[in-house]
């Protein structure tokens, strides 16, 4: 096996493992405790359809590509999330609501009506303007809206060579209308010579347990989807995280997945080429040859 097919699972547990060892113990907004590093890097090569989705745990993968689809949707609302049988986003509108309402309702029964009621989704199932309203509807000063998505595929096709091909979700004066600041915020794109997209993520805040293996995921299938779109071949993924942690509630998780041996990494295809990457679907996205380790179940720090 070659280092290349077990460079995501390495680079991880490597990452977790100097958490564990030599992160900073404190405590954090959510109050559940971290141990926390600053500063991260990792490399993963693209080619071949190699893609970073963990082998020493199940990922939910077409959860992580259902939720990149919906960003780039524009969307702000869990409904379309629901719908799609994903809840990774629910707690935070369920906590809101509970706080404002003092009402005991459950998840399950919050989801339902969400999916229910258009009204009641709209009142509470919305994040504010996070990353689907600034990806693709920034609002200027001028009232006009700028589609960050839509200039970086124009400039990857006509320019480029240039250093300005990027979209930053980190939309100051609109930060307090958000359930959550953007954690991912910043893609930034490079176009080699021999027309390979190198891809560049720089990640605030990393949940490293139930946050990391996400982004690792959608941020390569987000560089996929714009190769294809500009004719180009996938080149190197970088992601780079600032505070990057692990709740203390997640220590046997992550002691649990690093006694496990990483497996030969999948292959993702792209099975169809959309006119526009508004075009994709969830059916478009295909995983070879994926044999995990089994899921581990972890609490989420709201
Ligand atoms: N504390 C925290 N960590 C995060 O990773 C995170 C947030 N908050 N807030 C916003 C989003 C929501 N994200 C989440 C939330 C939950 C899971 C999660 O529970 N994942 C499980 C099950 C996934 C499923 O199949 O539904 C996992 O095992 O990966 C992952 C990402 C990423 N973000
Ligand atoms: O895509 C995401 C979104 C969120 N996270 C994690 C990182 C932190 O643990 C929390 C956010 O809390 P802040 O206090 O705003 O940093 O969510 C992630 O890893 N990936």
């Amino acid at each position: 096996m070659s280092a290349a097919d077990t460079a995501a699972d390495d680079q991880y547990l490597a990452l977790l493992r100097q958490i564990m060892e030599q992160g900073d113990r404190r405590v954090d907004r959510t109050g559940v405790g971290t141990r926390s590093l600053f500063g991260a890097m990792a490399r993963f090569d693209l080619s071949g359809d190699r893609v970073p989705i963990l082998t020493t745990k199940r990922v939910s993968w077409k959860t992580a590509v259902k939720e990149m689809l919906w960003f780039l949707s524009g969307g702000t609302n869990i409904r379309e999330l629901i719908a799609q049988n994903v809840r990774i986003w629910t707690d935070w509108p369920l906590a809101a609501y509970r706080r404002a309402t003092g009402e005991a309702i459950d998840q399950a029964h919050f989801e339902r009506r969400i999916l229910a009621e258009p009204g009641f989704a709209e009142r509470w199932g919305d994040l504010g303007p996070v990353y689907g309203k600034q990806w693709r509807r920034w609002l200027g000063p001028d009232g006009r809206e700028h589609d960050q998505i839509a200039t970086v595929v124009e400039l990857l096709r006509t320019a480029p060579a240039s250093r300005r091909i990027l979209f930053h979700g980190w939309n100051v004066a609109e930060l307090g209308g958000m359930a959550l600041p953007p954690c991912h915020m910043v893609y930034q794109y490079h176009v080699t010579s021999d027309g390979r997209l190198n891809g560049l993520l720089f990640q605030r805040s990393a949940d490293h347990l139930l946050g990391t293996p996400f982004n690792w995921t959608g941020a390569a299938v987000l560089l996929r989807m714009l190769a294809d779109q500009a004719g180009l071949q996938p080149g190197t993924l970088v992601w780079m995280g600032g505070d990057v942690h692990l709740y203390l509630n997640h220590l046997d998780q992550a002691e649990a997945q690093l006694a496990r041996a990483p497996r030969p990494a999948p292959r993702l295809r792209l099975l169809r080429r959309p006119d526009s990457i508004d075009g994709y679907r969830i059916e478009d996205f295909a995983l070879d040859g994926y044999d995990p380790h089994p899921a581990i179940k972890a609490e989420v720090a709201v």
